[in-house]
């Protein structure tokens, strides 16, 4: 473990408004905890309430007049507005937000998260009687304002106004700006637009705590496979988090509880070399410039990771390093590694991008693609599927069909094809077919292990899926097989705590070893069933020879 790290700063991502808690973005139970004062928030239980609303104290001196019966209305008043959460050493986050014209609700989380940072740093300024004019929160983090779009920066400008307008309706006489306010707090949102976090948590497919009434494992009449999905539940800003830089194959895995960061090495790391993890795209998750693009967009630089070239060496010879894979370009270094490699003379080597190496022949690559596009939605129909009874057997050749065509169209070893074939092993599985969804799954794993290395977090969720199916199918030594190697992957990446944060994993391997039991056990039974047959057997057949028969042939 490397890194455990609370965040500075939070808010729950949009989609998730109303269905986790807002404080420790877990998934609310059906009886939640509103914020007191505006209900826009919901809180899982009275202690996250506290922790992001304040104390609350209720005047019953006010009534109401109802149907001519007077009813108490509860008038209650958020107090102690400038101290710290009774159990917390945070403020208490929404405060400063709650009422009004609810402006956090609408506004982007990058806006909001820095209104808290502000919110922070003011109730800090007011309690250490400090003054009133702010200045900056002062987060010693890198931004890019100067390489933003004049667009991009026009915009923060605008937000920074608007939420300057929306500190001061709250906090009134006890805040004012000046133009250097405004500017700070432009760099502040210009500084949290490359330095937040996603948090992300994890959930079964098969409904979380469904899975611990041993429904989480595909079976015909479950109709589920046991599946994980990332659900990316809050944006966060964490100081000794943010220091960590980007690769495209990176040596740690970020994880999260509740609020909390957990930064874990997944190799031995030498010392000095640098400590990176992934800020969204990884290798094999989108192709190199896809990922470049997205991470010079949203992050300002252009991606130099050494999973980006490949160094082509002949023994112990350097022969060029290539930068992959811009095979637009067919430069003297390609011309180098094609001769290397099929050993031919500059005059016969067909390595032009688009030409099959062997015949000359042309291929309309943006056909083949359109076409692999229309094969693969049509695969992914598949997934909308969810009753047993209603996946007609028409789609499903329609799908197959489409996957021989895809197999043709694109590399083997792709990640859509990966995705193709995951696909086809959850239709599968939702029809009952289990060989078939087995095989899908294991053909998906196969392509998998050659895109990542065999111990990727990825091989171990697919391995999951795999497991569920081999239960289904009674398959006891497939699904501990493929059970223990899941968990061997999950304890590199999550270490003691994939309890907590994978608890259908402990779901699974009780499963798993209560069916082994109980083979055990009607394989004990039936030895002992079928000894006992055997000794009653000899006990008859002692009998029976005691009666042997006599000479004459007969029984006696
Ligand atoms: C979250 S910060 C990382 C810490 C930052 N390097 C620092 O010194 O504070 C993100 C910024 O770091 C830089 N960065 C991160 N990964 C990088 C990489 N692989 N190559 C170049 N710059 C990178 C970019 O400027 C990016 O906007």
């Amino acid at each position: 473990m490397l890194l455990t790290c609370d965040s500075h700063v939070q808010i729950i991502t949009k989609s998730c408004r109303d269905t986790h808690c807002h404080y420790c973005f877990s998934e609310v139970p059906a009886d939640v905890v509103f914020c007191p004062s505006c209900t826009l928030p919901i809180y899982c239980s009275k202690m996250c309430q506290e922790q992001a609303v304040g104390e609350i104290s209720w005047n019953q001196n006010t009534c109401l007049e109802f149907n001519n019966n007077s009813v108490d209305l509860a008038k209650l008043s958020i107090t102690s507005t400038r101290c710290r959460t009774p159990n917390s050493k945070h403020n208490a986050e929404h405060r400063h937000e709650c009422g009004g014209a609810h402006w956090a609700a609408v506004l982007p989380a990058d806006i909001v998260l820095a209104g808290r940072v502000m919110a922070q740093y003011i109730e800090k300024r007011l309690m250490d009687r400090k003054g009133s004019t702010i200045s900056s929160p002062n987060l010693d983090l890198i931004h890019h304002y100067d390489q933003e779009s004049p667009a991009s920066k026009f915009e923060s400008h605008i937000y920074a106004i608007v939420l300057l307008l929306c500190l001061q309706n709250y906090y009134r006489s006890d805040f004012s700006c000046t133009e250097d306010s405004l500017s700070q707090l432009v760099l502040l949102i210009s500084q949290i637009k490359v330095n937040s976090i996603a948090i992300v948590h994890m959930k079964s497919m098969d409904g979380g705590k469904e899975l611990t009434v041993n429904k989480g494992f595909s079976a015909y009449g479950d109709a589920v496979m046991c599946s994980v999905e990332q659900v990316r539940v809050a944006q966060a800003i964490y100081m000794s988090g943010s220091f960590f830089n980007h690769s495209c194959r990176p040596n740690v895995h970020a994880y999260f509880y509740s609020r909390t960061l957990f930064l874990r090495a997944t190799e031995y790391i030498k010392a000095g070399s640098p400590i990176e993890l992934s800020y969204g795209p990884q290798a094999g998750e989108m192709d190199l410039p896809e990922r470049q693009k997205s991470l010079q967009e949203n992050y300002y630089f252009s991606c130099q990771c050494k999973e980006n070239f490949v160094h082509v060496s002949l023994g112990e010879c350097h022969v060029c390093t290539l930068s992959l894979p811009d095979i637009s370009k067919f430069d003297d270094d390609m011309l180098k590694v094609g001769k290397l490699f099929f050993r031919k003379s500059d005059a016969i080597l067909n390595i032009d991008p688009a030409f099959c190496m062997s015949c000359r022949s042309q291929l309309d690559l943006s056909f083949a693609v359109a076409l692999s596009n229309r094969a693969t939605s049509k695969i992914y129909r598949l997934k909308e599927l969810t009753a047993l009874d209603n996946v007609p057997e028409v789609l499903i050749a329609e799908a197959l069909q489409s996957l021989e065509q895809i197999k043709k169209l694109r590399h083997p070893y792709s990640k859509a094809l990966a995705q193709v074939e995951d696909t086809m092993a959850e239709a599968f599985a939702k029809v009952g077919d289990q060989e078939q969804a087995r095989k899908h799954c294991e053909a998906s794993i196969k392509i998998l292990e050659k895109l990542y290395h065999p111990n990727h977090i990825i091989i171990a969720h697919e391995l999951i899926k795999l497991v569920s199916i081999d239960l289904s199918l009674g398959d006891g030594a497939s699904t501990s097989a493929a059970l223990a190697r899941a968990e061997a992957i999950f304890l590199l990446y999550y270490g003691p705590d994939v309890k907590r944060i994978l608890p259908y994993v402990g779901v699974l391997r009780r499963t798993v070893s209560e069916r082994a039991k109980r083979i055990e056990y009607y394989h004990d039974f039936s030895q002992k069933a079928r000894k006992g047959i055997q000794e009653e057997d000899g006990n008859a057949q002692n009998t029976c020879a005691k009666r042997a028969p006599t000479s004459t042939g007969h029984a006696g």
